[in-house]
């Protein structure tokens, strides 16, 4: 995401967040004038405070008067008394502000949950229960933490600033400017904080997808030799956190220069100021009364706040974005209106897999291997991809399979980017040399589906032509060992796994090359069968005849149509139909 990106981003979200607190805010204007009623205790606590100190010293010890000193410092201990009961008051208060927000968030996620259940076309994903759990806590607690930080901040500063003008108006002349500064430095690091924090998730987001991606295809990866690329995309990954936490770790220097400022700069400013202040009259107990006011009430008021913006409000910021998304509960089904299932018939099928004019070059100075090209594969549709040695027949599996990620255009997977659904729901890329691992056959078999069951197995084995392995072995559950089985077998057991599975997309990369044409004839027409599409990485002229769609890949020029249509359309197609002619199949 780019800077500028991150924080058009950054402040949509806050406005979002902002546009959708003023009405919750105004229907509880009661408990806020509650809470501000209690809140003028810690007030008037913090107001005398620091005037105690003042009077203590002038009119009392520096006086000779010790008596006197002592009873403005009770008068100060006692405003305490007061103050207690004012956070026990100002706590009774904050559940009418804080748990009607949780409520609000809860019954909002839960809506969005069944909106979501109702409409998506795709796997659903653990977010919403993430919402209506983990995050609605996390927006309850930023927020009571925020309302308790911000009252204290206004009325202690309040009392704070009241105090100092009460000692000596030239007070605040010294005080106000760092604190205005430190506060106004501060605000202006929140969007552009916001944008960084928003990049470095994002970065975050987009390295777990790519490892869980890599989890997931690892055996595809080797066979396919994509390790070295696969790697190349991690470390890009890498650098692009990398440098979202060096400038999210610039503005938090930024950051702490604002509360250095505003907390620390007014009672060095006092210091030097004391020889025209006392010039002025002011005397050695109002001093310390205002230096009582700097240090006990108005830097730890400000740091509290500051802080408490900087990581609970970024927190909470974010977390409120996520609850503002469209909210529409379908309308409940009435007797005149089409029950669901007729509604979704009428609406148009999403597709399982699409290119959207994808481009792929295996290096910048690389030649593309792909170019511009577009591609859709509905549910039902199956076609088989022919051209040279080195036409991009396995790249353009590997893009479609969400193996390698395409230098331009868009993989699409069920109506949504590919990079956001897990790929292993998505699609099984079966590869011309798979692999088979030490185990049962019942094992390699339930690999991509450990669940899958007795009777589902038997259906497999005898779909896909397994019966006469699994009868040399002994049955399903004896160990095999992988090096004795043919090349041929080593297939098979891979395409009843692909026919086990419950992925909508199946990618055949030449994953018959080593059956007897009989053999692949009865596979191809087992796996064509499941639901969704497949694409098949033709060995044969026979695969191409049996999908009926064909895609020729000649260089970049891909050309598509009915085998019927490409022996007129198509030269290569020709070419190579002819050639095949010659092997059976
Ligand atoms: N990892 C890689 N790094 C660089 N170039 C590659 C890589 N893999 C393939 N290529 C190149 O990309 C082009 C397309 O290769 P690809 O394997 O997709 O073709 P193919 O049609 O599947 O070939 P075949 O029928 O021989 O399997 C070729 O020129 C190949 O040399």
């Amino acid at each position: 995401m780019s800077g500028k990106s991150g924080k058009a981003a950054a402040g949509t979200a806050l406005g979002r967040v902002a546009r959708e607190a003023r009405p919750f805010l105004r229907a509880r204007t009661r408990a806020l004038v509650r809470l501000g009623g209690w809140s003028t205790l810690e007030f008037a606590q913090t107001f005398l405070t620091g005037l105690a100190v003042a009077r203590a010293l002038d009119d009392g010890f520096l006086d000779g008067r010790t008596g006197t000193g002592l009873a403005w410092l009770a008068l100060a201990a006692l405003a305490a008394v007061p103050a207690a009961l004012a956070t026990r008051g100002v706590f009774a208060r904050l559940a009418d502000l804080v748990e009607p927000l949780r409520d609000g968030l809860v019954r909002r996620a839960s809506a969005q949950a069944l909106h979501t259940a109702l409409t998506a076309t795709g796997p659903t994903t653990a977010g919403p229960v993430s919402r209506i759990t983990h995050q609605s806590e996390i927006a309850r607690d930023g927020w009571a933490g925020l309302v308790l930080a911000l009252r204290s901040f206004v009325f202690t500063t309040a009392g704070a600033l009241a105090g100092l003008a009460a000692l000596s108006p030239r007070l605040l002349l010294v005080v106000l400017p760092p604190l205005l500064l430190g506060i106004a430095l501060f605000l202006a690091t929140l969007p552009p904080m916001a944008a960084r924090q928003r990049e470095y998730l994002g970065a975050d987001e987009d390295f777990a997808a790519h490892a869980g991606r890599a989890a997931a295809a690892l055996r595809d990866i080797a066979a396919t030799g994509g390790a070295a690329r696969t790697v190349a995309e991690a470390e890009r990954n890498v650098r692009v956190q990398a440098t979202a936490a060096r400038a999210l770790a610039r503005w938090a220097g930024v950051r702490v220069l604002a509360l250095a400022i505003c907390g620390r700069l007014p009672v060095l400013l006092l210091l030097f100021a004391i020889p025209w202040l006392t010039r002025h009259g002011l005397t050695g107990g109002a001093l310390v009364g205002a230096f009582t006011y700097l240090t006990f009430s108005l830097g730890p008021a400000v740091y509290a706040l500051l802080s408490l913006i900087g990581t609970a409000g970024g927190r909470l910021v974010v977390v409120l974005d996520r609850f503002t998304g469209p909210v529409r509960l379908p309308a409940p089904p009435t007797a005149s209106a089409p029950a669901p299932a007729a509604r979704a018939t009428a609406a148009p099928v999403p597709a399982v897999a699409e290119l959207r004019s994808v481009d792929f070059a295996y290096g910048p100075a690389a030649r593309p291997v792909l170019d511009r090209l577009d591609l859709t594969l509905r549910p039902g549709d199956r076609l088989a991809v022919v051209g040279p040695s080195g036409s991009g027949k396995s790249t353009l599996a590997s893009v479609l399979a969400g193996v390698a990620a395409p230098t331009g255009g868009e993989v699409r997977w069920l109506g949504r980017p590919a990079g956001e659904l897990d790929p292993t729901a998505v699609r099984t890329l079966l590869p011309q040399q798979p692999y088979v691992f030490s185990g049962t056959l019942r094992d390699n078999l339930r690999y991509l589906r450990p669940k899958a069951r007795d009777r589902e197995l038997s259906a497999t084995v005898a779909a896909i032509g397994l019966d006469a392995l699994v009868e040399r072995l002994g049955g399903l559950d004896t160990p095999l060992d992988p090096r004795r089985l043919s090349p041929g077998e080593r297939q098979l057991v891979a395409l009843g796994r692909a026919h086990l599975t419950t992925a909508p997309l199946l990618i055949l990369d030449e994953a018959t090359s080593e059956l007897d044409p009989e053999a692949e004839a009865r596979a191809e027409g087992a796996l064509a069968e499941r639901a969704g599409a497949v694409l098949t990485i033709a060995h044969r002229i026979g695969s191409a005849y049996r999908a009926g769609r064909v895609l020729v890949m000649d260089g970049t020029r891909t050309v598509e149509g009915t085998p019927a249509e490409l022996l007129d359309r198509s030269a290569l197609f020709r070419d190579l139909a002819g050639r095949w002619s010659h092997i059976p199949g």
